[in-house]
């Protein structure tokens, strides 16, 4: 589907493709995400969205198109694409040795931030998201929302312009879920621009002012939330725009 070219998309991408072996991933994908937004990224299982996400963050390498995040092409100027990024991945990848504060000031170092900077900036991060207890504790004891708060910590903590996350909130309980709605209005109220990936409508709904439908490695709705929606439910929407039917699940019967 053809995106126009917004002013100021802190993410542009056009034309992205992706094979794995026979398996086409991505069929000429193109996105325009709006700086400041909340852009909610949904499809069903296996349409994409993590190869998108991957590949906007150079780990995966697309066979054709281009990704510029805030003006930086990912394919030439891998450098400054990063620096304005951060990402939370799923699965996570964590250092599971390190402490949670060993591991984020490793992550500020790779990111070239001064130690002080980095160490306020990680126990501030700490004490919101109420893992500063536990913060020197290795990550291979951690839950597994408390993982996903350190790579959340990680990911912010050299103050990106543009941040990606996968199932931010699977694990994490709703005390934490809310102060990390909260730590996202806070970075988007300071011009930074969210793009969520999440199989939960609800929170989609709730969370993202605009919103993508990817389905067989193509956007095949986008717009404002309001514009999808059109006052239905977005799972609704979703449903019709994917066109999904229900499964028979009549043979099996043998489960009951
Ligand atoms: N490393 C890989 N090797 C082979 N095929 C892959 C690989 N990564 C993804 N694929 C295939 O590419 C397609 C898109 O996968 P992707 O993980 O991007 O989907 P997704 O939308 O994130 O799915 P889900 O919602 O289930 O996480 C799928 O058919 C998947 O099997």
């Amino acid at each position: 589907m053809w995106a126009p070219p917004l002013a100021d998309a802190p993410l542009r991408i056009r034309g992205l493709t992706k094979w794995f072996g026979d398996k086409q991933a991505l069929d000429e994908l193109s996105l325009d995400v709006p700086a400041g937004s909340c852009f909610g990224l949904v499809g069903p299982n296996g349409s994409g969205k993590s190869t998108t996400v991957r590949s906007i963050v150079g780990l995966v390498r697309p066979d054709g198109g281009s990704i510029e995040v805030c003006g930086h092409d990912v394919g030439t100027d891998t450098q400054g694409a990063r620096a304005a990024t951060g990402v939370v991945l799923d699965p996570l990848q964590l250092f599971e040795r390190l402490t949670a504060r060993e591991f984020v000031r490793t992550m500020g170092d790779l990111r070239g931030l001064d130690d002080e900077v980095s160490s306020g900036r990680a126990d501030q991060l700490f004490v919101a998201l109420q893992l500063i207890d536990d913060a020197d504790r290795p990550i291979s004891g951690y839950s597994h929302g408390m993982r996903k708060k350190t790579a959340l910590a990680a990911a912010l903590l050299h103050r990106p312009r543009l941040l990606l996350l996968d199932e931010p909130f699977e694990g994490v309980d709703p005390v934490s879920a809310r102060t990390m709605r909260s730590m996202l209005d806070r970075f988007r109220s300071g011009g930074g621009t969210v793009v969520l990936s999440s199989h939960v409508m609800d929170l989609v709904e709730r969370l993202c002012d605009h919103i993508g439908v990817i389905h067989q490695g193509r956007v095949v709705a986008t717009g404002t939330t309001e514009e999808l929606r059109r006052g239905r439910r977005l799972e609704d929407v979703f449903i019709d725009v994917v066109g999904a039917t229900d499964s028979d699940t009549t043979s099996l019967d043998w489960l009951g």
